[in-house]
């Protein structure tokens, strides 16, 4: 009896010391920070109770606009401080110390698992030409599209983006764009929206969500994520042992029709480097694929829509963009080499300044791995820090229009740094117009140590997608950007998907 009560005392002693540590660490230094009060176990989550999906965006970037240009804002018990100005982000995006992610990616690790990748992965993509033969696919199914009606081609591009990484990472042909019922995409967009709709309810405990309905589809999801990438490695590892066994090889040697020579997959390596299960067991392969597959056709999907939109709103730069694309690859239906990416420099600068607007990954979060100082704010270690992509993009403080306040977004639509930031102007991204900004200001890809690897591999993706769209089509928006709902989650999105009429130009 004794010794339980002993126990008991031990238990509480150590709560209350810890309680205080964290009172006298955490609490006090960030009740510091401007913010909204916090309430126990609900944190400042109660902003968005009742507030639509829709809304969502507003609610938040009203508090950025009261609270700018840092604040701290509560996910039940846990602190968030949410910086937006180019010098606080890169105290932290250009450290090598604060590298760890924050923790709300743990609600990813059940479907990517620890599987992060972190060196670079430019090299692996010698199979440009599939990206000719893919966006072909895609312009046969717009092609049925062209009836002077509304389509939604979201879905489209999806397929396409998909199709293309699985090719090209995975030397695989998942036939996405050829398929009626796409369960695997549909199971992306409905974890991510759970996922989502969890962060913002910290109050309920797992065991309880585990039980509720959406526990329940995220779990079935989250098989179907699971059986489509292990599907995709069995595939390749029969393919690969076929052509061992008949002595051929398709995917290291010869070049493609970009003239490059052909290397493994990347898929291929990970395949390698599993063969004596030292390295990497199936799991790691898995969750590897999965990181890979994600993160490499979400983000390029929502950015070249965003692009569709803003050329559909934009008749006249969207000419410029037919223009040039006429110039560099004549009477061909697509661009087929390297060089001719390289020549299609205004489309760059309207993908640029797309997702300067619309950044893909709207904000990404880091634990602090010590103190950090920035201001007048001691900002203690293990705390999570949301860097604002987006927010990163405009600034509420220095917003010229306050009636505008709905759309600003702080760091890549700051007024100081981009003169009417909600403008959707390619020539920002001139060289001469570019020479004295911030290089935080610009961050879509992230920056510093643990910056995005693919994003090279996004831009000729891109580049191929929509020369090809723009050559055959004019395209028309249904609605004005400022009507179009956006829904933050990981990857920021059109929210009923891109509306546009087609039209043949050839
Ligand atoms: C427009 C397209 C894209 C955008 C805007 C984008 C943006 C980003 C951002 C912001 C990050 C987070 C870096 C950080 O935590 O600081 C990231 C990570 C990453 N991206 Fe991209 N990305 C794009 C396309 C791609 C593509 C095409 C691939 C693959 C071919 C790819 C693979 C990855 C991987 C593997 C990571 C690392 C994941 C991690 O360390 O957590 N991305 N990307």
């Amino acid at each position: 009896m004794f010794y339980i009560e002993a126990v008991a005392v031990i238990v509480v002693l150590w709560w209350l010391f810890s309680y205080y540590k964290w009172r006298r660490d955490i609490y006090y230094p960030l009740e510091k920070l401007p913010g909204d009060p916090r309430y126990p176990i609900i944190g400042t989550e109660y902003i968005f109770i009742g507030v639509s999906r829709n809304e969502l965006i507003k609610v938040f970037l009203e508090k950025i606009k009261k609270y700018s240009p840092l604040f701290r804002t509560w996910n039940g018990s846990i602190p968030e401080i949410n910086l937006m100005k180019p010098e606080h982000i890169e105290i932290i995006m250009s450290s090598s110390n604060h590298i760890t992610k924050g923790r709300h990616y743990n609600n990813l690790h059940c479907w990517l698992g620890q599987g992060l990748l972190t060196s670079g992965g430019q090299r692996y993509f010698g199979q440009k030409s599939r990206w000719v033969e893919k966006t072909g696919t895609l312009l046969d199914i717009l092609d049925k599209k062209v009836d002077g009606k509304m389509h939604n081609i979201y879905p489209d591009i999806t397929h396409c983006a998909l199709d293309i990484i699985c090719e090209s990472a995975m030397g695989v042909n998942v036939g996405a764009m050829l398929k009626e019922d796409n369960k695997y995409v549909k199971a992306i967009y409905e974890f991510n929206e759970i996922m989502f709709w969890r962060i913002l309810r910290p109050y309920i405990p797992i065991f309880i969500f585990n039980l509720l309905p959406v526990g329940r589809i995220m779990k079935n999801d989250l098989k179907i994520l699971h059986d489509f990438s292990k599907k995709v490695i069995s595939d390749r590892k029969a393919l690969l042992k076929q052509e061992q066994q008949s002595g051929s090889s398709e995917h290291n040697d010869g070049e493609d029709l970009f003239g490059i020579k052909r290397r493994l997959s990347f898929l291929d390596l990970l395949i390698e480097a599993s063969e004596d299960g030292k390295l990497l067991n199936d799991s790691d392969i898995r969750q590897e694929v999965d990181t890979f597959m994600f993160e490499g056709h979400d983000t390029t999907t929502a950015n070249i829509s965003w692009t569709l939109l803003l050329l559909g709103n934009h008749p006249d730069i969207q000419d410029r963009v037919f223009e040039e694309i006429r110039a560099v690859i004549r009477d061909k239906s697509t661009p087929t080499s390297i060089t001719e990416l390289h020549e299609l420099k205004y489309l760059e600068r309207v993908i640029k300044e797309s997702l300067r607007l619309y950044p893909s990954v709207p904000f990404v979060i880091r634990q602090t791995k010590e103190e950090i100082q920035i201001d007048k704010y001691r900002i203690p270690a293990n705390v999570e820090v949301i860097l604002g992509i987006y927010t990163v993009h405009r600034d509420p403080e220095i917003y010229p229009d306050p009636d505008q306040q709905m759309k600003f977004d702080p760091v890549h639509r700051d007024p100081e740094i981009y003169p009417d930031p909600e403008k959707f102007d390619p020539d920002r991204f001139l060289p001469e117009n570019s020479v004295n900004r911030h290089p935080y200001a610009y961050i879509p890809f992230s920056a510093g140590p643990r910056n995005c690897v693919g994003q090279k591999f996004a831009l000729y993706e891109e580049k191929t997608i929509l020369a090809s769209i723009i050559n055959r089509y004019k395209i028309t928006a249904v609605k004005k950007m400022e009507d179009i709902p956006i829904h933050v989650e990981l990857i920021l999105r059109p929210a009923n998907g891109v509306l546009l009429k087609l039209e043949r130009r050839l």
